[in-house]
């Protein structure tokens, strides 16, 4: 069982310059540590002053050498951040300065932290649940706005209010069901046994909307890939220079320009998406530009969209249509480039494989705003995800999944008219998965593993 007797501290901000670093410290020595390391003008200790102040002072070695000029924030449990006493000490946010008031602080009687373990103490104490713990990472990884937005509607709880109720539910279906067992006179069990089944079976269709949803939700907050891939002089590069709104890629009327793999995150209306430039594809004997063709194939393996980028203003080549066909199964949308010379190639003539195609011009801009269009209704299945309680992380995805199972086996004997106290079996192993996501149900290995990817501060 994990250990909160401990006081810990850590360096909160990044180590390198900075205006302002903190370092942290939390549990019941908090303020003794600080005593010990700081001095201010009135010298009143750190626990008898007020709640939330912030005193001006110096932190000095134990020879009276001063170290740095700080503010030290006070926020006394519970009401704190890990729910016991914290104190965080605001210094310059210099390596130096860091760095000497973390030994100082380890020196008298705090021990460094853990990654997560901050969190992990706010869970612990039971100011927060495990989907909302999980959540704080996902703010601070967070790389788009709603990724954010979806990661702090978890951290406020949103997920876990959703999860809450379905286990209230369940615990209600669970007590009705056994009522007929305790009680096995014929009309009670006629009446609850399809009441619940109807109950259950709503569930079921929340879980599976949940599930649904989820698939965005991952795109929201990890985003997807978009290869840009096709046969040199396509107009790959001007695609991505031009959806960057910058000069980033080498852009030549030389065939086998780009022999790197060039990848740039963007953002389509709050989600993020992965611009990856690659090597015209053809047959070459040029070493680099080789390697270059088999990792632009590499990369449109492992692409979630591919933008096949073909040049409208010449004949379709063998080489494009080799592209196609390699793709026939893959999330494609063909890219008609250059719209601002005569066209040889119309979306038409790309009919047969089967993937939407669109004219654009990466050199003037037009058709830009359709392809953004394109490539986000590409990414998302779902056009709305603001305002669900959004799955977005794996773990919680696969319990929701597990509990789905649990509750179908619960439908299927219910229905099939067996005993009633199978179906409570699957009732009680549902409740127990979702319970996992809020951590009300859940092994202490587990917990360990998810704050181990923590960073360090947190
Ligand atoms: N300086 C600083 N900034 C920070 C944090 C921090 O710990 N320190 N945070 C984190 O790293 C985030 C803020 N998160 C926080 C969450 C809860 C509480 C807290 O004291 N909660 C109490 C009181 C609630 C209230 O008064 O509103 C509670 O829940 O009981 C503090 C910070 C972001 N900014
Ligand atoms: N007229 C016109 N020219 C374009 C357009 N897009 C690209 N070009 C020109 O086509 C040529 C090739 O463009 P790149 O963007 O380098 O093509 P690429 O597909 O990256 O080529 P490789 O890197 O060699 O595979 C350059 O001369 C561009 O200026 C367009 O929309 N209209
Ligand atoms: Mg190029």
């Amino acid at each position: 069982m994990y250990d909160t007797t401990d006081t810990i501290a850590a360096i909160a901000t990044p180590l390198g310059e900075s205006g302002i670093g903190v370092i942290r410290i939390s549990g019941s020595h908090a303020y003794a540590v600080g005593d010990a390391i700081f001095r201010s003008p009135s010298g009143k200790p750190l626990a008898q002053r007020r709640d939330r102040s912030i005193q001006h002072g110096l932190v000095v070695a134990d020879d009276g050498r001063p170290v740095d000029e700080v503010l030290m924030l006070i926020m006394k449990g519970p009401h704190s951040y890990t729910a016991e006493d914290v104190l965080e000490i605001q210094c310059h946010g210099g390596r130096k300065a860091l760095e000497e008031i973390l030994s100082l602080v380890l020196a008298h009687g705090a021990r460094l932290a853990n990654p997560g373990e901050f969190t992990q103490r706010a869970f612990v104490n039971g100011r927060i649940d495990l989907a909302q713990a999980e959540a704080v990472m996902d703010v601070i990884q967070a790389k788009s706005r709603q990724g954010l937005t979806s990661a702090v509607n978890q951290l406020e709880g949103r997920l876990s209010k959703v999860i809450g109720a379905m286990r209230h539910e369940l615990t209600d279906f669970i007590t009705r069901l056994e009522v007929t067992i305790d009680y096995p006179e014929e009309d009670l069990e006629d009446i609850t046994v399809p009441d619940v089944a109807g109950a259950i079976r709503k569930q079921l269709a929340s879980l599976d909307e949940m599930l649904e949803a989820s698939h965005d939700g991952r795109i929201i907050r990890d985003g997807v890939m978009a290869a840009i891939a096709g046969t040199p002089n396509a107009g790959k590069s001007s695609l991505l220079n031009r959806l960057l709104q910058e000069d980033r890629a080498i852009v030549t009327d030389v065939p086998g320009t780009t022999r790197d793999v060039l990848e740039e995150w963007i953002s389509l209306k709050g989600v993020p998406v992965c611009l990856v430039d690659t090597a015209g594809i053809r047959e070459t004997d040029d070493t680099v530009e080789k390697i270059g063709v088999t990792k632009a194939k590499a990369y449109m393996d492992k692409a979630d969209i591919i933008l096949v980028v073909i040049d409208s203003s010449r004949p379709l080549s063998e080489e494009d249509r080799a592209i196609l066909e390699n793709t026939k199964e893959r999330n494609v949308l063909i890219v008609l480039n250059k719209s601002d010379l005569t066209p040889v190639v119309a979306e038409k003539d790309l009919g047969q494989y089967g993937h939407p195609v669109l004219s654009l011009s990466a050199g003037t801009g037009e058709g830009l705003e359709a392809l953004k269009e394109q490539l986000l209704s590409l990414a998302l299945s779902h056009a709305d995800t603001a305002g669900s309680a959004l799955l977005t992380n794996t773990r919680h995805i696969e319990l929701v999944r597990q509990s789905r199972e649990a509750l179908k086996r619960a439908l299927d004997s219910i229905e099939a008219g067996m005993p009633v106290d199978c179906a409570v079996v699957d009732l009680r192993e549902a409740w127990d998965l979702l319970g996992s996501i809020t951590g009300d149900t859940v092994h202490d290995d587990m917990v360990e593993e998810i704050f181990s990817r923590f960073c360090l501060g947190k």
